[in-house]
């Protein structure tokens, strides 16, 4: 994917200034950066769900520019950081919403729907709360039935935005496990937004790191999360360690 010059302003206020970059195809790239940075904005961004006043996205060399929103939606499928669902809508038919891009107005529930609901459920371990509501979920559950609903979108490409928060560390590492696992098994392309710069290393191949919507570095997770790098950033005093040589580098932080 490549962007190329992008510029957008909520109102008169400019956000994203000539923003480039290009995300590898098949790998894992988190976005990161302090709050108010720009990173869900570039998401929406990505997705067309927001419109840039410059520059251009390319996907496969095509311009979403040119694309319907439902070419779009069966290019990329997000999972958002907030998501609500009438109370007693099931985890089934959450999952199958994610097939709307392939259905006309007068079509009904056909194999293939049931086909593609059943492997999003078996992928993201659901099947045994097919039928359970929403609303009667855990955190994490909750969390793998919208991945499981972007998923029956049946996409190349997986945007998640902040898709660990309020969930507990098990649920964390399940969600980036599943995360990794996509990657690994199907090769889609995912682009993320986390917080947590440890779990940003060590789930990405690639890192994006943002301030004040501009990309201060783009590349190698691991050569991309310096000490100089987390001070100009965030601000903060930090150290990174290595455990040993199977393992990724961690960062410790230690004053503002
Ligand atoms: N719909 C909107 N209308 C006006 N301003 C907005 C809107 N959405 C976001 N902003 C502003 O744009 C800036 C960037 O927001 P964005 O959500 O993209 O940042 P972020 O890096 O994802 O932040 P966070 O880490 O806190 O989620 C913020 O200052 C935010 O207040």
């Amino acid at each position: 994917m490549d962007i190329k010059k992008i510029q957008f302003s909520y109102g008169d206020k400019p956000l994203i200034h000539e923003l480039s970059t290009t995300i590898e195809k098949g790998k894992i790239t988190t976005i990161i950066g302090p709050n108010g940075s720009g990173k869900s904005t570039l998401l929406n961004l990505i997705i067309k769900q927001l419109k840039p006043k410059e520059g251009q996205i390319a996907v496969d060399g095509k311009s979403i520019t040119a694309c319907s929103y439902k070419d779009i939606a069966k290019m990329m499928a997000i999972v958002h950081q907030h998501n609500t669902a009438p109370e007693d809508l099931t985890v089934e038919r959450l999952i199958a919403y994610g097939r709307t891009p392939y259905q006309s107005f007068w079509s009904s529930k056909d194999e293939e729907e049931e086909k593609v609901v059943a492997w999003a459920l078996k992928v993201t371990k659901l099947e045994g709360l097919a039928g359970k509501p929403i609303s009667q979920l855990s955190g994490g559950e909750r969390q793998r039935a919208w991945i499981a609903m972007a998923l029956a979108q049946k996409t190349d490409i997986l945007l998640l935005d902040e898709p660990t928060t309020y969930l507990d560390i098990f649920y964390q590492l399940e969600v980036l496990n599943l995360v990794r696992e996509l990657n690994k098994t199907y090769g889609m392309t995912i682009v993320m937004v986390l917080h947590d710069i440890n779990q940003a290393i060590q789930f990405s191949h690639n890192v994006i790191i943002m301030k004040h919507g501009k990309i201060v570095y783009t590349g190698n997770a691991i050569e991309g999360v310096t000490t100089e790098r987390l001070q100009e950033v965030y601000g903060i005093q930090a150290t990174i360690r290595w455990c040993d040589k199977n393992c990724c580098p961690y960062m410790v932080p230690i004053a503002i």
